[in-house]
Formats: structure tokens, C-alpha cells, sequence
């Protein structure tokens, strides 16, 4: 079995890393094996584009049985206080369109840029994971991805009239998601919230609580997946 987990930075995915040392055997610099088990981490850079170019390129390489996607994220939820670990079931290109003179932003499905429907993504412009129940261990969450984090009261109101269904907001999930449907592999977004989408006050974060969890997850995921296999 083939699992590759995908980050955006190294120290998001470290103490990930740092059991794979001492429990499987490491057989190049980001792969590692368990008997019949190989685990290849990529660590792709920040952002959508960085995201999108680093697995494609992968994907197309190799075989993958199943391709996570691991990182810490923002909460527009009530329901996900910074410290809580959900998976990710729906993504979407939050800010791919225009803003028009009054303000108003309009989506590159809404403009027919790219058609509603058109595979992979549904009439609303999201992408479904269709592997999501075959892990139901966490809370889901609907996800949207964005290249300039929300900062301000103003734009976050904005985003919450645009898209009422957001939970998580991260930066890479939905290049994640458009790769791996794409490709047509198992996949699997776990996220872990650092902060809420809030005016920005970076006092406010909780990375540490965020990546312990995350990568407790992590391991007692690869545990579970290693026994079932
Ligand atoms: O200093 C900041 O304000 C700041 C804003 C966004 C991200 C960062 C990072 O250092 C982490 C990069 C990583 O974190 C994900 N992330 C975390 N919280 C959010 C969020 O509220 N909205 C979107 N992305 C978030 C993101 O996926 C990045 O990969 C620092």
C-alpha cells in the first residue's frame, strides 16, 4: 500500500515525521516503509498554486492508494474552536473570479468561466470528496480555499453571505482536491484548526494545541489504516 502525505510546511507534518523514524524503516530522504507499507511525505509550499503544480507532478509519477492531506487551518464555524481536528468532505476556489464595481464578488462558475457542473466540481461550484464516508472518524467540515486569508470584519461578512456552508478556511485544500479528482485517486483532507477567521490578531492563534493534534491524528490514523490493511 502506497499513502503519500501532503503539507505545506515541514514543521506542520514534523512530529509526523519524527515517528516514522522510529517506526518505519526510512528508505529515501521523505519515504518510509513498513512491510508492505510505504509512507512518502511532500511538502509542497504555501498556497494554491505551489499546491497544485507539486502534486500534480507527483500524482503523475507515481501510484498512490490513498493521498492525505494534512495542515492546520482557520474556523468559520462556531462548531470548531481552535484545538479541534476535522476532515475536510467539500472544497472550493473561494477567491478564483471578479470583483465587480460595486464591490460584490462574482465566481468564475457564476460568470460561466468555468461551467456550472463541469467535472469535478457540482452545480455550485464545489468539489465532494465521494471517498469521504470510507473515513468517518472525524467531524466533517465543508472547506474553501483561498489566496488572501480573511482579515478584515468587512471581507469575512462578505465571505459568510457568499458561501453561508463554510467551516474551515485553509490555503492549499481545494488545489488539494481538484489534483486527487483529477487523478482519480482515494483521498482524504484532515485539518486541524489554529485559529478562528476572525480581524486578524495573530495573538489569537493556537499552532502548537493545533499541530499536537494534528499529528496525534496522524499516527493513530497511519495505526489504524497498518492494522486494517
Ligand atoms: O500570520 C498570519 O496571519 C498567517 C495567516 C495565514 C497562515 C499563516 C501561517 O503561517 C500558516 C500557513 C498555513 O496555515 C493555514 N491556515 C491557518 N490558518 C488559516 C486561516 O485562517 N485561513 C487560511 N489558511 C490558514 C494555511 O493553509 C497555510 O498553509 C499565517
Amino acid at each position: 500500500m502506497n499513502i503519500l502525505i501532503v503539507a505545506a510546511t515541514p514543521f506542520e507534518i514534523a512530529a509526523l515525521r519524527a515517528h516514522l523514524q522510529s517506526a518505519f524503516v526510512q528508505t529515501a530522504e521523505h519515504q518510509f516503509q513498513k512491510g508492505d507499507v510505504k509512507v512518502a511525505l511532500l511538502i509542497t509550499g504555501v498556497g494554491l498554486p505551489l499546491t497544485g503544480y507539486a502534486l500534480g507532478r507527483v500524482l503523475a509519477l507515481e501510484e498512490w492508494n490513498l493521498v492525505i492531506n494534512a495542515g492546520i487551518a482557520g474556523s468559520l464555524s462556531a462548531k470548531f474552536s481552535p484545538g479541534s481536528v476535522v476532515q475536510v468532505v467539500t472544497e472550493r476556489f473561494a477567491d478564483l473570479g471578479v470583483e465587480e464595481a460595486d464591490g460584490r464578488f462574482t465566481s468564475v462558475h457564476e460568470m460561466g468561466l468555468i461551467e456550472k457542473g463541469q467535472p469535478p466540481f457540482d452545480e455550485q461550484g464545489r468539489m465532494p470528496n465521494q471517498h469521504a464516508q470510507e473515513f468517518d472518524f472525524l467531524p466533517q467540515a465543508h472547506g474553501i480555499s483561498v489566496n488572501r486569508v480573511h482579515g478584515s470584519a468587512a471581507s469575512i461578512e462578505q465571505l459568510r453571505q457568499q458561501y453561508p456552508d463554510a467551516e474551515i478556511e485553509s490555503m492549499e485544500g481545494a488545489a488539494f482536491f481538484y489534483a486527487c479528482l483529477m487523478e482519480k485517486v482515494p483521498f482524504l483532507e484532515i485539518r486541524s484548526v489554529s485559529n478562528f477567521v476572525e480581524p486578524r490578531n495573530r495573538d489569537n492563534w493556537k499552532v502548537e494545541e493545533a499541530l499536537s493534534v494534528l499529528n496525534k491524528t496522524l499516527i493513530e490514523l497511519l495505526q489504524s489504516l497498518f492494522t486494517s490493511y
